[in-house]
């Protein structure tokens, strides 16, 4: 059978990134409570390409994936990416994957039990030019009651539901719930996903007493993670869905640790 893949093309042009996106599948997630956390996760594979090779061969990546089945973990991120540079003669490996994360979170003063979902995403790369490279990225909802409004207003001050995003590079393990705990810490109040009358009244008076910009976040965000020594990058963004504006707040850091 004729292997179009392989044939040479003319054109004269190196490719970054092909391979496979959105591939839809089964993983284990290190769960600092549980043990393990079995999701499912949207993964995304991707390799160089040479200029001289029409194309990638695509049903390989799947092949790798399918071998990994069962133990499919942060754990065996540089071994998928080992495998895919070799499978595919390939300079730089890329892999990517996003899945939905449950913490069971306690309300704050009834101590209802209910679950929370927070999307994660582990990206890893491996090139014989750069080595090893891991990021670990939550996504965690918050809320923040508005300074200003709290200042000036007679009544109340305008609150919302925010999104943020913190992306690490660490030197040994970090636990998902940790990175989440420091993002909550940050805002006026954590999000809950069940809440009786009296967690109600809790967590409006904590936000009340505790107002945030999108900036305070990231700053305090920042703050913390700059005192701690096994994080060697970050990235964290906040963007507040204003309940009195018709657009969002939005503020972002990055920083290395020189
Ligand atoms: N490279 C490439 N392949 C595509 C694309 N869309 C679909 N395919 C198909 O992906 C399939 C798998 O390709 P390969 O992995 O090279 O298949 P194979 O030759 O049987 O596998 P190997 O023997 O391992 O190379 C082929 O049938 C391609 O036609 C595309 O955009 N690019």
């Amino acid at each position: 059978m004729i292997d179009v893949q392989s044939q040479y093309d003319h054109r004269n042009i190196n490719i970054d990134k092909v391979g496979v996106k959105n591939i839809r599948y089964p993983i284990t997630v290190m769960d600092r409570k549980n043990g393990v956390q079995h999701t499912v996760a949207s993964i995304n594979m991707y390799v160089n390409l040479p200029r001289k090779f029409k194309g990638t061969h695509m049903s390989r990546f799947i092949e790798i994936l399918n071998e990994f089945y069962g133990h499919l973990d942060i754990r065996e991120f540089s071994k998928i990416l080992e495998a895919m540079q070799e499978r595919l003669n390939a300079q730089s490996a890329h892999l990517e994957i996003s899945f939905p994360y449950f913490i069971e979170k306690a309300s704050p003063v009834t101590g209802t039990s209910g679950l929370m979902e927070y999307l994660c995403r582990v990206s890893g790369s491996l090139s014989h030019q750069d080595g090893y490279d891991l990021v670990v990225e939550v996504n965690v909802p918050i809320t923040t009651v508005c300074p200003c409004s709290r200042e000036i207003s007679d009544h109340g001050a305008h609150n919302q539901r925010g999104m943020a995003r913190l992306a690490v590079r660490f030197k040994k393990f970090m636990w998902i719930e940790d990175l989440v705990r420091i993002v909550e810490e940050a805002a006026s109040c954590e999000v809950y996903s069940l809440l009786k009358r009296p967690d109600e009244k809790y967590v409006t008076e904590k936000g009340y007493e505790n107002p945030k910009f999108v900036e305070d976040v990231v700053r305090d965000v920042a703050y913390e993670l700059k005192q701690n020594s096994n994080i060697t990058w970050f990235q964290v963004d906040v963007e507040n869905f204003e309940s009195i504006h018709n657009h969002s707040a939005y503020a972002f850091i990055e920083r290395y640790r020189t």
